[in-house]
């Protein structure tokens, strides 16, 4: 169930909150508390390129890092801020995760600044903005504006501190390596400690028992579970893989592991990859949380490259990405989740590999292999903890997505709370029309008009400026009667057509309602069509298919999509019927389908209009949620209209998955006059063992020429309430009409939380105001530009 907040930041904020990567495990595999281990050694600095092909950094930057120099400049500036940041928060920090973030980060950014590894690097700026969004969503109100200033204060206390090493940190790492035999678990530990501390074998599996093998690496206390390795997956070694599984399950169960390296040989990896079972075994044991925080391992990375179709080798990179790519492919199905994106690590083990100057092994693509290593078990372990100490474990599930889609009760209630169902005759909403025939005063305004000369192209260029002006706004005033005199004509017709329906028998009644129907016919707007006509091109082949009068069904094509020769993605379909006098229908939906997915969305409706003014109408909306589908039944009533007052009552009864939500809401829409209208309502939505209550006002104040022109200005003001958290809205929306040419929308909206988003969108037919408009929003948008980059560098 999406929290609350979830829904306000969706609501208000196109910002994506929770990254489509997930955070960190979610089961048992995980410990609970991060563990307080100790760091003993200074550290040393290193200097080298980081550069990891999937996560796809900034370009390479060499770090002759002179650590001592870097923390001298910053200490200067960061000694008066923080002068009281290190007292008083003991106390507080045991209780509040939002401070023992805080020094989650500290710990991070002193991390780097002691393995001299940049604090721009792609992968760092990931963390970072990870635990910026973590503080975000758990942070309450008021402590909002606290999580903005964080990262620099963050920044500036980790260079004090690591400047006069106090306080100490306790920092280590605990990783466990998988793998078939062979692979080079055992030697890449070595590679890591530098020194043989495990046994390898060339010939035989090395290691036959789980072992842990303990050092210190640049300073970091490392502690790394080798374990027997697996063989290749047939029927035949299934059950010795999971002997080996359940043994090491066994072993972690106690301390379990902050990282997991899962290995393969790059040079081994071809098209036919055969270790799916094995993936598959590995995720049921441990169960899916167990690559949450798993790096893959490519060993025998300076491999000598295969051949390309060209006969010449084939491109480094290209080849990582696609060996990485096709075990990545792999671990998703295993865990039936594409969102999984893990890390990945080159190594190359050879005691003849090529080193740098400072000794270290190198990659063919420049990389020294072992300082990424720390920074990418640096950054899963922080991670890990941020995602602990916010509780994150619990919220985040690897698996099918319908496992994920779960809908949001504030959700549901805001779309009911906006639901309103009116079929009218025209399938419209039936009180707008009504408004319009009554002032009989203004009627034949039109027809009262003096006759006016319509000028020729030329003659109106002869005009002066302001004669031109007078002109045009004398077109634009008549054309605002003509039309409204129109809608009242239609209107008339439609009751005259009512009237004698009623009076008719059922012969006439049928011959009118298809005369109705032929004279209401609307042409039909045609797809977007390229300007040079290509047979292939789809939108060529299929126009508006009209099977009747009365059913309207159109393809449903991606212009950007090519997925089949067909070249159709779906189909939509629509109609609106009178089945007799007082009963309407309708039925829209859109389905498409490809090889994998079939989603639909459709919305049927049926209204029966009483007599004396009441409408009862019933609906059922069906939407495809990945795979699984929602059902939605709606009722609504819609009372008499009494004197100015129409009251509301509905309710929607939403099905998904084995759950059901039931909501209820009442409305009443209050008019005074033609132009100003009141609307309010209140509601509840009830899902398992979850009650969500909201309501709101809105009044708007329409213009002068309403329905002919749309001015409007409404204000709204709405509150909801869920999981004991309350948050107050206020939106406001006017549309207006500036001049003959040019028309201006705003819509701005507030919550007591303090996010809102203001749009507007103005748009003229007159060239000099609309490149004006253009302009605006360029040095609106550079603005914008200005403030994220200030942001992101904060
Ligand atoms: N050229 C090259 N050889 C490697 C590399 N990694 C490991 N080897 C060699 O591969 C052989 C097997 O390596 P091990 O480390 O014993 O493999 P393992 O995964 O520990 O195997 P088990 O202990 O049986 O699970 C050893 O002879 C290593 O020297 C590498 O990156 N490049
Ligand atoms: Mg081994």
């Amino acid at each position: 169930m999406n929290s609350l907040k979830d829904w306000i930041s969706s609501q208000l904020v196109s910002m994506p909150l929770v990254s489509p990567r997930p955070l960190s495990g979610s089961d048992s595999f995980f410990r609970e508390e991060p563990s307080n281990e100790e760091f003993d050694d200074q550290g040393a600095a290193h200097s080298n390129t980081l550069v990891t092909p999937r996560i796809r950094p900034a370009p390479s930057t060499s770090f002759n890092s002179d650590r001592e120099n870097h923390s001298d400049q910053s200490l200067q500036h960061v000694v008066v801020q923080n002068s009281d940041h290190s007292h008083n928060r003991s106390d507080k920090k045991k209780m509040d995760p939002l401070v023992r973030i805080d020094d989650l980060q500290v710990k991070f950014l002193r991390l780097l600044l002691r393995l001299g590894l940049s604090q721009n690097n792609v992968l760092v700026a990931k963390v970072l903005y990870r635990i910026h969004l973590a503080t975000l969503i758990r942070a309450e109100e008021s402590d909002l504006k606290r999580v903005n200033l964080r990262s620099d204060r963050a920044r500036a206390v980790a260079a004090e501190q690591e400047a006069s090493g106090l306080p100490e940190m306790d920092f280590s790492l605990r990783i466990l390596v998988l793998g078939k035999t062979g692979v080079g678990k055992s030697a890449t530990i070595n590679s890591i400690f530098d020194q043989t501390k495990t046994e390898t074998n060339p010939f035989r599996p090395g290691t036959d028992r789980i072992r842990e093998v303990v050092g210190t690496v640049n300073g970091i206390r490392v502690t790394i579970i080798d374990t027997p390795g697996f063989l290749p997956s047939c029927t035949g070694n299934f059950r010795r893989n999971k002997k080996i599984m359940l043994s090491v399950k066994k072993f972690i169960r106690k301390s379990p592991p902050d990282i997991v390296l899962f290995f393969e040989r790059l040079d081994l990896m071809s098209t036919n990859y055969n270790d799916f079972s094995l993936l598959k075994q590995i995720t049921e044991v441990f169960g899916p949380a167990v690559w949450f925080n798993t790096v893959l391992v490519m060993t025998h990375s300076s491999l000598v490259l295969p051949e390309g179709p060209d006969g010449y080798p084939v491109n480094y990179e290209s080849y990582v990405r696609q060996s990485t790519d096709m075990v990545q492919h792999y671990i998703h199905q295993a865990v039936s989740d594409s969102r999984l994106e893990n890390p990945v690590l080159l190594v190359e083990n050879h005691p003849q590999c090529r080193k740098n100057i400072a000794g270290e092994k190198i990659l063919p693509n420049g990389q020294v292999w072992k300082s990424q290593f720390l920074l990418l078990c640096i950054c899963t372990k922080v991670l890990s903890d941020v995602n602990i100490l916010m509780k994150f474990q619990d919220s985040i599930h690897l698996g099918p997505s319908n496992a994920t889609h779960m809908p949001s009760l504030p959700h549901l209630l805001s779309s009911l709370l906006r639901h309103r169902t009116a079929i009218g005759p025209s399938g419209g909403d039936v009180g707008v029309d009504e408004s319009l025939v009554s002032d009989a005063e203004d009627e034949d305004e039109y027809d009262q008009l003096p006759p006016i000369r319509i000028l020729t192209k030329s003659q109106f260029e002869r005009l002066t400026k302001s004669q031109k002006k007078d002109y045009l706004d004398e077109l634009d005033y008549r054309e605002t009667l003509y039309l409204k005199k129109q809608l009242k004509e239609e209107y008339r017709r439609q009751m005259e057509i009512k009237l004698s329906k009623e009076k008719n028998t059922a012969s006439d009644d049928n011959s009118n309602s298809q005369q109705a129907s032929q004279e209401e016919a609307v042409l039909l707007p045609d797809m977007e069509v390229p300007p040079s006509f290509g047979s292939d091109w789809p939108a060529h082949r299929y126009r508006c298919l009209l099977t009747s009068d009365q059913w309207i069904m159109r393809p449903v094509l991606d212009s950007h999509g090519w997925d089949n020769d067909v070249g159709l993605d779906g189909v939509s379909l629509e109609t609106a019927m009178q089945v007799n006098r007082n009963v309407f229908t309708s039925v829209a939906g859109q389905m498409s389908k490809d090889k994998q997915d079939f989603s639909i969305q459709s919305e049927c409706a049926a209204a029966y209009l009483d007599p004396n003014g009441t409408t009862y109408s019933v609906g059922l909306d069906v939407q495809s949620a990945g795979r699984d589908t929602i059902y939605t039944l709606h009722g609504n009533t819609k009372l008499r209209k009494l004197w100015h007052n129409v009251a509301e009552s509905g309710f929607s009864l939403t099905s998904f998955g084995n759950k059901y939500y039931i909501g209820g809401k009442l409305e009443d829409t209050i008019s005074v006059g033609k132009r100003l209208k009141f609307v309010m309502n209140v509601g509840q939505m009830m899902g398992p063992e979850q009650v969500a209550y909201g309501g709101g006002v809105e009044a708007t104040l329409r213009g002068r020429d309403y329905p002919v022109r749309n001015d409007n200005v409404s204000l709204m003001m709405t509150i909801l309430s869920f999981n004991k958290e309350m948050v107050l809205g206020g939106n406001l929306q006017s549309e207006s009409r500036l001049g003959r040419n040019m028309s201006l929308s705003v819509n701005a909206n507030l919550n007591s939380r303090r996010m809102g988003k203001i749009s507007i969108k103005a748009s003229s037919t007159d060239h000099l105001q609309f490149s004006m408009v253009v302009a605006f929003t360029i040095f609106w948008a550079l603005l914008r530009k200005k403030d994220v980059k200030s942001t992101s560098d904060e």
